[in-house]
């Protein structure tokens, strides 16, 4: 598959960003040193690496099960679209979500395999899939979900201890028996078209996630974040074999601000890279749509006293559940509901201001 197989390295002349590496085995052994950069990376810019995750296997086979999909014609992938009701399971067809205000069109193709859906199988919670994704679901998608729930489940718990949470806390948040947002991604950007001048077409635009955490798999750039106190855009450098990880919303809300969603967007890979599709594969982690989006300040004097700190406060406490948040921004970044600026507004995060109930 072009862009998993053969392609030019990454270049070494465009504005990258270093990440922290983070050990997953050394976490698992409760190095606290490895614990500290782990918190030092999620508190500051809410994005690392995370090497030895043991989930290579697993990941190559959702991207086959993705090259499988994305293959299927056109009108049978849109038979399982996403809609425009805030549902983000199913495909989404390029083109029809905003990357701005203004309303530009994404490049990116993807489908999105609800992690309720996939623990239902064969069975389902809230809706069906093509072919292509039920045929690899025992052998490839459930190894592979399990895989993710687990290492988000394992970050979440070295957050919950250093947030000073009591035990289990976090973990009620996103336990399977209440329906959620949690799902596994796997994305095709096409090539960028050989024109001069042309504008740089935006694959994902600017956003913050909008779960707890993010388990993410690519292999050519193109994945930009805005660090603080940056004014331009730095890529992010795909390492073999090292996931890259990052906060989401809920997290950030959960903790008072102290972890950290950071904005971040997915362009064309740079330079030799852009001839390429690009594939990348995501497992998010979100808590139970039924729970309240609110800082934990109760459970934790850490959180409360940062709250107090906290330049907008309000943004702690959304008046939202997890399911509200979610859904609000899947709907309003769909062209489809499109009024004007304000519903490129209405879909925006913790990141962004002014925040959007
Ligand atoms: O494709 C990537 O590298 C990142 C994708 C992403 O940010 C997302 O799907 O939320
Ligand atoms: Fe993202």
């Amino acid at each position: 598959m072009p862009g998993l197989t053969a392609f030019p390295p990454f270049p070494n002349d465009v504005p990258t960003h270093p990440l922290l590496i983070i050990d997953y085995q050394l976490l698992l052994q409760n190095d606290e040193e490895e614990i500290n950069r782990l918190w030092q990376a999620a508190t500051e810019l809410g994005f690392w690496y995370l090497k030895n995750h043991g989930a290579d296997e697993e990941v190559s086979g959702m991207f086959d099960m993705g090259a499988e999909t994305m293959a299927l014609p056109l009108d049978e992938k849109m038979k399982f679209e996403q809609g425009d009701d805030g549902m983000s399971a199913g495909y989404k067809a390029a083109g029809l979500v905003a990357t701005d205000a203004t309303g530009a069109k994404d490049t990116a193709e993807f489908i999105n395999i609800s992690k309720d859906d996939v623990l239902a199988w064969p069975g389902f919670v809230h809706r069906t899939y093509p072919s292509t994704v039920n045929a690899r679901m025992e052998n490839t998608i459930v190894p592979f979900v399990k895989k993710s729930l687990e290492v988000n489940s394992n970050l979440i718990k070295v957050f919950n201890k250093k947030l000073g949470l009591p035990e289990g806390t976090l973990e009620k948040f996103h336990t399977h028996d209440i329906p959620s947002g949690s799902e596994a991604r796997c994305i095709k950007n096409p090539p960028k078209p050989e024109q001069p001048n042309q504008d740089i077409k935006v694959a994902i635009g600017a956003h913050t996630d909008f779960g707890s955490l993010s388990f993410l798999h690519n292999r050519l750039g193109g994945l930009q974040v805005l660090p603080p106190g940056y004014t331009e855009w730095q890529y992010v450098k795909p390492i073999p074999g090292h996931a890259i990880c990052n906060i989401g919303d809920s997290l950030a809300i959960f903790s008072g601000g102290i972890l950290r969603s950071n904005l971040h967007r997915v362009v064309p890979p740079p330079r030799e890279q852009s001839k390429y599709e690009r594939w990348s594969l995501v497992f998010f982690t979100r808590p139970g749509n039924t729970h309240p989006l609110r800082a934990l300040a109760d459970l934790s004097p850490m959180i409360a006293d940062a709250v107090s700190k906290a330049p907008n406060p309000e943004t702690y406490n959304t008046g939202a559940t997890a399911g509200d948040w979610f859904s609000r921004r899947i709907k309003n970044q769909r062209l489809k509901n499109r009024t004007g600026p304000e519903t490129w507004a209405a879909s925006r995060g913790t990141e962004h201001a002014p925040l959007v109930k």
